[in-house]
């Protein structure tokens, strides 16, 4: 697990670190941490450090002053260093005086700058770190443009300029070029943004350089998990237990149209912890076709004790579908609300209220949450700050909210916030929200809180599709919900071996 902090934290926590260090120490830590990211990607890219051509976008502050000491490192190292000054009167004063001491080569010319980063084996984006407002300003488009029609790849220092550090939200590219840097990786210090998690896509992998702000820094406001904190909490039968006792989960999901939601719900719960399925709803011979293992009957009164239910996807907005709700949500269980449930919950204060009162996890997508909260007063709008809107969504409903998306948002009614960043984005497929939804019923049929089911499931979700997808490192190919389904029990294996690596708490 790891733990995420605002500009705002983060500058805090450099006050004292900055007072107690000799002037330029932090600054000079970060840019040699980023030197040697950069002598990675020269020796994985251009076959070596020695003589390769390396540009630095500088900007007008302290971001600019880690690019140019990065040059500086690296001229030392015989790179061929040029730093484009993109505001040459406010570029940082030492740094620019250790790069000049290298003899390096310094452009203050935008027309200059093209065929520089149109030859370079590496631009170091150091044009504006979380000071950041708003997207790239001239001429920096112009140049990012050019680096990436060139094909360059583009080292971010601290963060991919022009992406917002708070919110990872981009503004639109205009006529001049893009509005923000999409690196091939990211060096970060001190401590991990949001943006690094909530715009992995424009970060590309995020290094991580420690500057010494680690006993300065305050509770996280977005934690992360790992594989071996999902593999230590992963629910696995001991000794003891049998059918019964590792808690049963019901799904009250599909329709005579959508029955398919409901395999892939019920064989997703399967799949995800042992122990037992029980299915209620109009599509019970076609689980009971694809899932013998599940016991299945036609209407959620007759299903029998679960531990949790899973209901909404394919299950109707309608009186059918708010009346399954209403019973669910009556048994005093656990709850997983998702798809037509979450439409519904939108729809019925009374529902919200149910739902307040059990433990409940709903998982909406954008869409969703925008029917969700449409009824609250000041609704949340998860534009551009998901992270705040599923935080207030959380505590003005009671419930704990998994906002779907490129990068998976979990916030519970007391605060705490989870991201998941995705490594990719196979899961943008139908049915794949019918698959995630098995998942997090079980585990919270299997006794996990809804805070940790969702991230446990969100966690092993995506790295079903992932493997699924193809090989690691690969390019991948894509794939159907059912494979992502069927791609579970690989996920867990390998969460749970890392857990045993890690901690050695797997079993
Ligand atoms: N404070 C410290 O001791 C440390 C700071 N570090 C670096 O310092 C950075 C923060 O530095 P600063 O606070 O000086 O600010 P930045 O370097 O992020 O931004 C500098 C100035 O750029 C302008 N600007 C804002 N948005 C812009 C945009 N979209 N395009 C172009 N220019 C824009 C603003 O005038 C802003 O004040 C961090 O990201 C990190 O790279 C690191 O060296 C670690 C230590
Ligand atoms: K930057």
């Amino acid at each position: 697990m790891y733990g995420v902090w605002t500009p705002e934290q983060v500058g805090t926590a450099e006050e004292p670190v900055l007072a107690r260090t000799p002037e330029g120490a932090l600054m000079r830590r970060a840019a040699y941490g980023a030197a040697q990211v950069a002598m990675r990607m020269l020796t994985e890219r251009a076959g070596g450090v020695t003589g390769r051509r390396v540009v630095v976008l500088v900007g007008a502050g302290n971001n600019g002053g880690d690019g140019l000491w990065a040059g500086a490192y690296l001229s030392r190292r015989g790179v061929r260093v040029t730093a484009v000054l993109l505001s040459p009167d406010r570029a940082h004063p030492a740094g620019l005086e250790a790069l000049r001491s290298w003899s390096a080569r310094i452009v203050t010319d935008p027309d200059d700058a093209v065929p520089a980063v149109e030859r370079a084996h590496l631009v170091l984006d150091a044009i504006v770190g979380t000071s950041a407002r708003g997207g790239l300003r001239a001429p920096a488009p112009r140049l990012v443009g050019a680096t990436e029609a060139a094909g360059v790849p583009i080292l971010a220092i601290d963060t991919p300029s022009g992406v917002d550090p708070r919110t990872g939200t981009v503004p639109e590219a205009t006529d001049d070029g893009p509005a923000a840097v999409t690196a091939a990786e990211t060096v970060t210090f001190g401590a991990r943004k949001p943006v690094h998690v909530l715009a992995r896509d424009r970060c590309g992998p995020v290094s991580f350089v420690d500057i010494g702000l680690g006993p300065e820094l305050s509770e996280p406001p977005i934690t992360v998990l790992e594989a071996a904190d999902v593999g230590a909490a992963w629910p696995v039968p001991g000794p003891g237990d049998d059918k019964y006792t590792q808690g049963v989960v019901g799904v009250a999901a599909g329709s005579a149209t959508y029955p398919g939601a409901a395999v892939l719900a019920s064989g997703a719960a399967c799949l995800a912890t042992s122990g037992m399925v029980r299915y209620a709803g109009s599509a019970a011979d076609e689980v009971r076709a694809a899932w013998p293992e599940v016991v299945a009957t036609d209407h959620v009164a007759d299903a029998g004790r679960v531990q949790a239910w899973a209901v909404g996807p394919g299950l109707g907005t309608g009186d059918d579908g708010a009346a399954t709700l209403r019973h669910v949500l009556d048994a005093g269980v656990p709850v997983l609300a998702d798809a037509d449930a979450v439409t519904l919950l939108g729809a019925h204060a009374d529902l919200r209220t149910q739902a307040a009162r059990v433990p409940t996890l709903v998982t909406p997508h954008a869409g969703e949450f925008a029917r969700l909260v449409a009824d609250l007063d000041d609704p949340p709008d998860p534009a551009p700050d998901r992270v705040d809107a599923a935080r207030r969504a959380a505590a003005a409903l009671g419930v704990t909210v998994l906002l779907k998306g490129n990068a998976t948002v979990v916030a519970a009614p007391d605060g705490r916030v989870l991201v998941h960043p995705a490594g990719s984005s196979w899961l943008a497929t139908a049915g794949s929200g019918d698959v995630l939804s098995g998942i997090a019923g079980a585990l919270l049929a299997a006794g996990l809180e809804p805070f940790r089911a969702a991230g446990a499931a969100a966690f092993v979700h995506a790295r079903a599709a992932d493997l699924g997808a193809g090989t690691p490192g690969t390019p991948g190919a894509p794939l159907p919900a059912s494979h992502v389904q069927a791609g579970i029990p690989d996920a867990i294996r390998t969460v749970r071996a890392a857990a045993l690596t890690t901690t050695g708490a797997g079993r």
